[in-house]
Order: structure tokens, then sequence, then C-alpha cells
């Protein structure tokens, strides 16, 4: 699902209204059309109150259109209009007078030192009062405001977005917007949803087709994307009939040292269950009996050293390598990692101590491939990057670094970003269980094994993400969060791919999803 900026959004506002010859004001009466039914189709009637704070641009315009379903319909409504500007919106105006055709009582104006309305527990409170047009920081009145709403711990519904939250800013106070239950947007969700400083200011949300014109919406290229089951279904690649192992690639995994020889098996082991035809591991010799072990599908090559690598050679030539799970930065494995980048052919996907060594020594970077796949962890990209000042700052940064070397970088957490040529791939699938030793680990076993069999590696990042965010639920359900480990996201590889492909509405991966 596309992320439209805010810019696109109010011009996929204005081509629809010119294409389809209608006013705004039509496109806002279908917008507080399309919410009043979510409310309707839920509360069946029932009489508990609704608060409706309405702002004076188009975002309470939509509460205004919204007031007026809900009275017509016999809702136990109260609509505040917070008056703290002089300007209103044409439409807002409109749809004030509007108001005034169904009922005798006024929306209340609340004059921006006014006290405010009790609200119940058991109340429903509607957050009309910004949309996508805020600008400006808000005052302390309305942050008082905010706050009211959220101690009073109603169920609290954001129109488009949570009213303080900018669509391309951080805010700088967590009392600056609503902390809505569930936000109802239009036309996309926007990016704040997803970034870790603000996704905490809606727990759910859905977004609302509002009719927008459909080539505006088929042909804008957005610097953002959605990823879920949609989006990487076309990418799959089908297995044939006769294909052998040979067809399917050799994942080499580089990495390992004395203690951490763990961290390799997990992410050959992932490769193999991605799909790869073969896997091999790369690691110091005390990790030859644990891997033929524990990994006995696998072949495992070791370096001279007992506890370290010391020099990455081999006399296969990989499909792709993945390096530096586990790995060290020791100056000698440093030095094998230099001599193994000046002349290595394959593809690659870097990871942990393998970003840390790129960290130390900048220079490294100018010698990985093109499209290399780098999955840090946050502490990983702060070491890379820097410290960054803000989620905006810190996507600023990524696409620089990946535009400079031409890299793949997956930010990894809650939502990870795959970041490539100043675009983002958002993912949807993940839980806290991930949060768990190994997990990474495993994720890079995927990407790699993924690579191997011939995804190409925009691709395998983006896809081997959801995947293994996608194992990750299905192994929450038998495991919960807690006691779910990085091995239980391999063991569910098998039922992610089937649960991608099934074509029935139970595989849907979120209940976040486009209004059917
Ligand atoms: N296709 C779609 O998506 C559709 C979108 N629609 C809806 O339109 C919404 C966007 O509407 P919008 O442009 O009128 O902006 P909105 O958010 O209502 O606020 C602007 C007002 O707030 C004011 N203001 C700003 N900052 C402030 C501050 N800190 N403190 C105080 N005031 C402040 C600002 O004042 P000004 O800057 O003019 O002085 C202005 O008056 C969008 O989110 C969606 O809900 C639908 O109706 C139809 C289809
Ligand atoms: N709260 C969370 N929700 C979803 N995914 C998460 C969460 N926490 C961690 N993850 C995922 O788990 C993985 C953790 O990676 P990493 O920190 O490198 O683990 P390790 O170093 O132990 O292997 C990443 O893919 C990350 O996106
Ligand atoms: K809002």
């Amino acid at each position: 699902m596309k992320i439209f900026s805010k810019e696109q959004i109010y011009s996929g506002d204005k081509i629809t209204t010119e294409r389809q010859n209608i006013s705004s004001t039509d496109l806002m009466e279908r917008a507080g059309v399309k919410i009043f039914n979510w409310i309707h189709a839920r509360m069946q009637g029932a009489q508990v109150p609704i608060h409706i704070f309405c702002g004076i641009g188009n975002n309470g315009g939509d509460g205004l259109v919204l007031t007026r379903h809900l009275i017509t319909h016999g809702y136990n409504v109260h609509t505040y209009i917070i008056n703290c500007s002089d300007k209103r919106s044409k439409d807002f105006l409109i749809n004030y007078d509007r108001v005034k055709q169904v009922t005798k009582t006024w929306p209340t104006l609340l004059n921006c030192s006014d006290d405010f309305p009790e609200i119940g527990l058991e109340d429903i409170i509607v957050d009309a009062v910004f949309g996508i047009g805020l600008n400006r920081p808000i005052d302390e009145w309305l942050k008082n405001l905010f706050k009211h709403f959220r101690s009073s711990k109603a169920f609290t519904l954001s129109i488009d977005i949570p009213s303080g939250l900018y669509t391309d800013r951080p805010i700088v106070d967590e009392d600056a917007a609503v902390w809505a239950d569930f936000t109802l947007s239009f036309a996309s969700p926007k990016l704040v949803f997803f970034l870790p400083e603000t996704a905490q200011y809606t727990q759910e949300w859905m977004v609302l087709d509002i009719g927008l014109d459909s080539d505006f919406l088929s042909t804008t290229q957005t610097i953002a994307e959605l990823i879920g089951k949609f989006e990487i279904l076309p990418n799959y690649i089908p297995r044939h009939k006769f294909s052998h192992k040979g067809n399917h690639g050799l994942a080499l995994i580089v990495g390992g040292r004395y203690g951490m020889i763990g961290a390799v098996t997990l992410a050959c082991k992932a490769a193999l269950a991605a799909g790869s035809g073969l896997v091999s591991a790369y690691v110091p010799k005390c990790g030859y009996v644990p891997l033929q072990t524990s990994f006995p599908e696998g072949m495992v090559l070791t370096c001279d050293d007992e506890q370290m690598i010391t020099s990455i050679s081999f006399q296969t030539q990989p499909s792709v390598v993945g390096i530096g799970i586990g790995i060290g930065t020791h100056a000698k494995t440093v030095s094998a990692f230099r001599a193994f980048l000046e002349q290595n052919k394959s593809p690659l996907v870097v990871d942990a101590d393998g970003i840390n060594m790129l960290s130390k020594n900048k220079d490294l970077l100018k010698l990985l491939p093109t499209q290399t796949v780098l999955t840090p962890h946050p502490k990983e990209l702060e070491r890379l990057i820097g410290v960054w000042k803000n989620d905006f700052d810190k996507l600023e940064k990524v696409k620089a670094l990946s535009k400079e070397h031409n890299v793949i970088v997956v930010i990894k957490g809650a939502n990870s970003i795959t970041v490539f040529d100043g675009k983002l791939y958002i993912n949807t699938t993940g839980n806290p269980g991930l949060a768990t030793a190994g997990s990474g680990d495993v994720l890079t076993g995927i990407i790699t094994g993924l690579i191997a069999q011939g995804y190409n590696a925009l691709v395998a990042a983006i896809f081997g993400v959801y995947l293994h965010g996608l194992s990750a639920d299905i192994a929450a359900f038998k495991h919960g969060y807690e006691s779910l480990i990085a091995s239980h996201v391999i063991d569910h590889l098998g039922p992610a791919f089937l649960s991608l492909l099934k074509k029935t509405k139970e595989t849907e991966e979120s209940s976040q999803s486009k209004e059917k």
C-alpha cells in the first residue's frame, strides 16, 4: 500500500474533484459518511455519549459531517468547536451551517481558556481537531485538552491522523498529540504511524477509501510503501517440478568465534529453510564439531584459527555470502574481512559485527558490491550513521548512506524499514516476541537464502523481513511472545510460506488492513 505525503494527498484531493466534477464539499461529505458508516456499523444506535472535538480546518469539517449524520440517526452527540483561530476553512463553514439544519443545539464553542467538558470513562471521543494541516506547535491549552482526553480513558477515535502529529516532522512533547485508540485515515496511512517515536499515538488504524481518482492512486510514485501480502506475492518465484538443489543456489554464512557458533547455526538453518539449495558455513575451527552435529544438512568450512576468523578463503563460488554474525571485531578478523572484500565477487548480506567493522573502518564501505544488504539493529545503525536527532533525521541519514554506497539498509525493529534508492519499504509483520536473542541472525539467514535462490537483493530484503515477521506471528500463536525463541522462527518458515500462498481470508496478515 502506498503511503502518500501530505503534498500528494492535497494534490490527490484536487485532481479528484476536477476529474470527478465534484466539489471539495462533496469529497468531505464522502469522507464524513465513511466515518459515520464505520461508527454506525459498530455502535448500532447505542446511546453512549459521543464527544466530537472539531478544529476549524477541513479535519474539523469532517467532524461536522459526522456530527450531522450521527444526529440524524439518533445518536447521543456532543460537538465542540475548538475556537482558537479566526480562520475557518470554506468547507468547515458550509458544514457548520448544515449542522443547523438537523438540530437546534449548536455545537459548543470552546475558547482557548475555557474549562473542558466532562468525559466519562465509557464515553467516546472523536478527535477532529487537526488533520494533515497542522503547521506549528500547539498552545498549552490544547495540550491540556489532549491530556484531558487521555486522562478520561474514554475510547478515542482520531480522524485521519491523531491531532498534534505532523506528517513530516517529529513532535517534541508527548502531551502535544492525541493518544488515539484507533485512527481512521483517508487515502493512505501516514508514515508517522510506523516510526518508533510516533507509532504510539495510535494503537490501531484503518484506511478509508474515499474514492480518490484511480489514475492518481495508481500512477503516483510515493517515497514510502507499506509491505503486506499483496506487495509480496507478485515477487514470489515458484519452484519448477524438475528443479534440483543446484538450481536454488549456495548460501555461504561466514561468521562465528569461540562462544558464538550458535548464531551461525541459526543463520545457516534459516537460509536452508528459506529455500537455499545448499548452505555452507565458514567458521573458526571451534565451530566445526558443533555445526556438523547440529546442522547435518550443511557443509562446514573452517579457517586455520581455532577461536576466531583470521582469514577467509574458500574454493567454491557461493551464490551469496552472509557475513558478520558473531564474527567479532578483532584486528585479525578486520584484516581478513578487508582481504575478503577486496577479492569477493558474490552478492553480500552484512550483519552484526560485519556492520560494526564497517562502522569502525568506513573505507571498507567502498569495497561492498552494489546492492549489498546491511541489516543493522538500532545500536549497529547508530555506529554506522551516527546519532540521529529524531526518526526523520534517521531516515534521511540512512537514505544518504544507501545512496552514497549503493547499498540496501534494513532498519530493524517493529515495522522494520528497508531503504533503497530513496524509497522506504515498511514491513507489517512481526511482533514483540522477536525481541529475543538470535532473531536477527535468523533474518540474515533468510535474506541470504532468498538471494541464493535467485531473488534480487532488494526483493530478498523486503521479502525476507516480511517472511521473518510472518513466521514469528504464526509461531506466537503457539508460544506466546515471551516464550518465542529464534529457533521457532525457523521452524515456522514453512507455515509462513504456506500462509502467504493460501488464498483464504484467514491468511490476511494483519488486522491493520485496507477497508474492504
Ligand atoms: N483526500 C483527503 O485526504 C481528504 C482530507 N480531508 C480532511 O482535510 C484535512 C486537512 O485539512 P486542512 O488542510 O484544512 O488542515 P487541518 O488539519 O484541518 O488544520 C488546518 C487548520 O488548523 C490551523 N492550525 C494549524 N496548526 C495549528 C496550531 N498549531 N494551532 C492552532 N491552529 C492551527 C490552521 O490555521 P492556519 O495555519 O490557517 O492559521 C488551519 O486553520 C485532512 O486531514 C482530512 O481530515 C477531507 O475532508 C476530504 C478529503
Ligand atoms: N518489538 C518488535 N516487533 C517486531 N520485530 C521486532 C521487535 N523487536 C525486534 N524485532 C525484530 O527482531 C530482529 C532482532 O534483530 P537483532 O537485534 O539483530 O537480534 P540478534 O542480534 O539477537 O540476532 C530484527 O529483525 C527486528 O526487526
Ligand atoms: K485528527
